[in-house]
């Protein structure tokens, strides 16, 4: 492990049953507040939004939004939230998706992404891949070009890597941490 990953992960809180029993909650909080280490990260998303040749960065609600837009500042490019249904005031495109339990619906202003971007979706942790997967779907259905995908942690045994796969049609997967 390199010597930015394992201080990233000294940083994060392992929260046993939240927020329903059997769930290892993986808390960012004390990154976050954490100047040296909330740096590094930023730094570390930037670069990846560079070395891709990403135009913009797409954050996911809510996570994705505290790490996102650092990181897009650093990198000199735009971010584009994308959101729970019902939060965007503006004409949106919306796309569910399968939770383990349940299903969900994220959007994103129609007008925020072009087909002249190349987007860069940053999150803090891909689980199942659910949320990711249906980032890219939207990302695809505005015209866009998928640069990539960066995340703090990724949780390998909950297989989002190989659920995310078809989805990236060879764009990276960068997980700064994989537990
Ligand atoms: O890979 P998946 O199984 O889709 O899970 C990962 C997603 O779950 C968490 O967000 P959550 O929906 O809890 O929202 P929050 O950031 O608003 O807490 C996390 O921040 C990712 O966005
Ligand atoms: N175990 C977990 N910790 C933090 N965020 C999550 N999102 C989905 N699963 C998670």
């Amino acid at each position: 492990m390199t010597d930015i990953a394992a201080l990233l992960l000294s940083r994060i809180r392992d929260v046993p049953d939240h927020p329903e029993p059997g769930v290892m909650f993986k808390d960012i909080t004390p990154l976050l507040a954490d100047p040296v280490a909330f740096t590094a990260l930023t730094e570390a998303l930037a670069g990846l939004t560079v070395r891709y040749g990403a135009t913009k960065i797409v954050g996911l609600e809510a996570r994705g939004f505290i790490l996102g837009a650092p990181a897009a500042v650093r990198a000199g490019v735009g971010f584009v939230p994308v959101r729970k249904a019902g939060k965007l005031p503006g004409a949106t495109l919306s796309q569910a998706y399968e939770l383990e339990y349940g299903s969900a619906r994220i959007e994103v202003h129609a007008e925020d992404l072009t087909g002249a971007d190349r987007v860069m979706v940053v999150d803090d942790v891909l689980a199942t891949g659910g949320t990711a997967e249906a980032s890219l779907r939207l990302i695809r259905r505005a015209g866009a070009e998928v640069a990539g995908v960066s995340v703090l942690m990724e949780l390998g045994f909950l297989g989002g890597r190989a659920r995310l796969e078809p989805a990236l049609d060879g764009a990276p997967l960068e997980a700064l941490i994989r537990v």
